[in-house]
């Protein structure tokens, strides 16, 4: 037998949990309150004064039958209550499935496939949560005499931080409840002990009275937990009914803005191909190459413009290039939660081999789980290795087909058009294969690519169509923007009337200029269109807050612990290769039964913000060794709270980490970065002391502030500062935008262009 909670064994005993309480403290058993809990031992003493033995064992025995009756009606009653709740949730829930169904069939409808794949990992498990909670609450409430059924399994809702709800939520909650039986009071947690006393309608002096009987010290304001309100309601005659909060709906789901197509419904469309690569390795010749040699000379009369994205025709089939420079696109397009890539080609130049960018592409397209073509460009080059490329890439977890691996590796050249055409072959395969298809006769889906405000013209934005067909004077809502399309053109910048599935538009009409990234939906008419931008409106700043889902090492803990973390993903950046590998595999040595350890991408240099877009999409913590975030990946990581750490020493990341997984994370001294300044000129004073003359870049340095010296985003020192100057005056401070002189204690290395960040040590407490 474990531990049992004192009110627990008061109410087995007949006796109230104030008076055990003080029999405990006699007895010399500290106990604090009626939560704190007691041995078995101590059980067994307390049982031995209040029962008699003959009698415990016969009352334990009928209670058992009583209990296992009453567990059976209930079961009873909880099972036609779920038929019937079954079949009013029937509708909802087919749509659901359709929307769940619909995503794992057509992997590429966006931010669609994260929110249903997010419902797929949420919904069962808060449904099994409540119904456990259920089970709990009615074991609780059903009978007084039930309470002593110690097997039962207890939470300790006070240790919970409760969940923020929303007012039209709680008023939800109240609204669904209607008992018509006074006795039994309907709560919704968490409660506060005002709260309390209006729902059980006693005064608050009388259950703020009984609480301190049960040795609870609570003001009106704090909250009390669930077993407590129990307690206190049974003392005033009452039972507690927990209301459940009902999952709100999404607005895709109130509007049934996506559905399921019927399998018959379904035809072949088009691939959408991301071109990803290193700087220079040729993305856009290649793209060039492939548009000036396949696009129909019918289509040349119009003039090619930029819109994000365009077709080619390839043996009368189509292909869609999303036209973004870098990947950049592809990533922080899947940060918003969409993910319209179908296949990606990497670009490789041979004469160049692998390179970061090249494996920050493969870590993108590897964690988007989008199938990978290797174009091993500028094979016109005298110095291009064809073979020393696949070496590198297969170092890199990618294996050529033609050396036994999945991997299609097709060698071309942008200059000379050599192998150009075997790589469209390839995509028009790989699509084949994908068996890509989506309904094109239904109201259209789509995805903003591109968006800007045209001085002429209003909102202009580029959609892929993703589902069905987008027609001029379609009403079309995305995010804050709604409206109805007055014009629309091809990226030939022809007008047309229609786009089907996976076809690029430009269109005119939104009343606002849409976020790239963000769906776009065809709606039955201008009213329904504003409405959902109204409401899309009113809870974007519920969807900001909802950003606090990321995971983080403090936090690492809890969400493992409530089964939403079964990977831990690390995004590992460090100043030389050796250090980083030696790390990675300390760091992969913590996986344990509870959670894996997966680090998603890895690389040598400062933390840049493509680190901080993949961390982000795929929710991931990033550290980095002797290295640091560059100003752009601070400000995004901020922005998008994505927990980015650093460290000098590997010992303490090892350290960290373990801890975090363990939930045993110390309170910690963090660093709290007060400003960056750049060097922009050095001079030397009498006795060789090195000034560094400093533009301040944001924040503020401090006189009082330590110093970490970052050249090309890698630490090379830390200590603290000697003395700030403003011309010939010490100062307390330098702000943003102005000029003046540092030197740093005990070093003399300051060049110019190093950037001095200066930070200050703060102590945060866990909870
Ligand atoms: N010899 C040869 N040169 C090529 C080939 N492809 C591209 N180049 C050259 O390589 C250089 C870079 O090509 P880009 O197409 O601009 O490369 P990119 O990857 O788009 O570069 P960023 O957009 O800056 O990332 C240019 O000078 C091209 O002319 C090729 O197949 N053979």
């Amino acid at each position: 037998m474990s531990k049992i909670r004192v009110h627990v064994l008061a109410k087995e005993v007949g006796i109230t949990s104030k008076e055990l309480i003080n029999k405990l403290n006699e007895m010399d058993i500290a106990v604090k309150n009626h939560m704190s809990t007691v041995d078995e031992n101590t059980v067994g003493k307390i049982k031995k004064l209040y029962l008699p033995s003959n009698d415990s064992k016969k009352t334990s025995s009928n209670k058992k039958e009583i209990d296992n009756k009453n567990l059976a009606d209930k079961k009873k009653s909880k099972e036609s209550k779920k038929e019937k709740t079954t079949n009013n949730q029937k509708t909802k829930k087919d749509i659901d499935n359709k929307v769940r169904k619909d995503s794992q069939h057509d992997k590429k409808s966006g931010e669609q496939l994260k929110k249903s794949s997010s419902e797929d990992k949420k919904k069962p498990k808060n449904s099994d949560k409540s119904d456990v909670k259920k089970d709990i609450k009615k074991e609780r409430t059903s009978t007084k005499k039930d309470f002593d059924e110690k097997k039962l399994p207890r939470r300790d809702l006070s240790k919970k931080k409760p969940k923020k709800k929303s007012k039209s939520q709680k008023r939800l909650e109240k609204k669904e409840v209607v008992t018509g039986d006074d006795t039994i009071v309907n709560l919704s947690m968490p409660i506060t002990v005002k709260e309390f006393a209006n729902e059980l309608n006693v005064p608050l002096a009388q259950v703020i009275t009984k609480l301190i009987g049960l040795g609870v010290m609570a003001s009106q304001n704090e909250i009390i937990d669930e077993d407590t309100c129990i307690l206190i309601a049974d003392e005033f005659g009452k039972e507690v009914n927990i209301v459940q909060p009902e999952e709100e709906k999404s607005i895709e789901e109130e509007f049934g803005l996506d559905f399921e197509d019927k399998e018959f419904q379904l035809k072949p469309r088009p691939p959408v191909v991301t071109v990803m690569g290193h700087v220079d390795h040729g993305k856009t010749s290649l793209l060039d190459e492939i548009k000036k040699s396949h696009v129909r000379t019918s289509e040349a009369g119009g003039i090619t413009q930029h819109i994000g994205a365009y077709t080619v025709n390839i043996d009368d089939k189509k292909v869609t290039f999303l036209d973004t420079p870098g990947h950049e696109a592809f990533t922080s397009m899947r940060l918003r939660g969409a993910q319209i890539t179908d296949i990606a080609i990497l670009v490789v130049a041979a004469d160049d081999g692998v390179m970061p960018q090249t494996l920050e592409a493969i870590s993108h397209a590897k964690s988007a789980n989008v199938p990978i073509i290797v174009a091993i460009n500028k094979i016109d080059k005298p110095s291009a290795n064809i073979d020393r490329v696949k070496q590198e890439l297969l170092e890199n977890g990618l294996l050529a087909e033609d050396w036994g691996g999945d991997t299609i590796m097709v060698p071309v050249s942008a200059k000379t058009s050599e192998g150009i055409d075997e790589l469209l072959e390839m995509i028009l395969l790989e699509a084949e294969m994908l068996e890509l298809k989506a309904n094109p006769n239904r109201r259209a889906i789509g995805t903003i690519i591109e968006a800007k405000l045209d001085k002429g013209k209003g909102p202009m934005a580029t959609v892929l169509v993703q589902k069905g067909t987008l027609r001029f004077g379609d009403n079309v809502v995305s995010g804050f923007s709604s409206g109805r399309i007055r014009a629309m053109t091809d990226d030939k910048n022809r007008t047309i009337k229609k786009a089907g599935p996976s076809m690029p538009a430009v269109i005119l009409g939104l009343s606002d200029v849409p976020n790239a990234g963000d769906l776009i939906y065809a709606v039955e008419d201008e009213k329904v269109a504003r409405t959902i931008a109204d409401k899309n409106k009113e809870s974007n700043r519920e969807n900001r807050i909802s950003l606090n889902n990321r995971v983080s090492l403090e936090n690492l803990f809890d969400r493992i612990k409530e089964g939403e973390m079964k990977e831990l993903n690390l995004v590992v950046k460090g100043d030389v290769k050796g250090s980083v590998e030696a790390l990675i595999q300390s760091l992969l040595k913590l996986d344990n039964e509870e959670v894996k350890i997966s680090v998603i991408h890895s690389g040598v240099g400062g933390i840049n913000e493509s680190d901080i877009t993949l961390a982000s999409a795929s929710n991931a913590i990033v550290i980095g060794f002797n290295v640091r975030p560059n100003i752009n990946a601070l400000d995004l990581a901020r922005e998008e709270d994505v927990d980015v750490r650093t460290y000098r020493v590997i010992y303490d990341i090892i350290n960290d980490v373990e801890a975090a997984v363990k939930g045993m994370l110390a309170p910690t001294i963090v660093e709290e970065i007060m400003g960056r300044c750049e060097v922009r000129q050095t001079f030397k004073l009498p006795g060789n002391t090195i000034v560094a003359g400093v533009y301040v870049l944001s924040g503020k340095i401090l006189r009082k502030s330590m110093v970490k010296v970052l050249r090309d985003d890698v630490v090379i020192h830390e200590g603290e500062i000697g003395s700030l100057k403003r011309f010939k005056d010490d100062v307390r401070e330098l702000a943003t935008g102005y000029e003046g002189g540092i030197t740093i204690d005990n070093f003399n290395d300051i060049r110019e262009g190093d950037l001095l960040e200066s930070y200050v040590l703060k102590e945060i407490q866990r909870d």
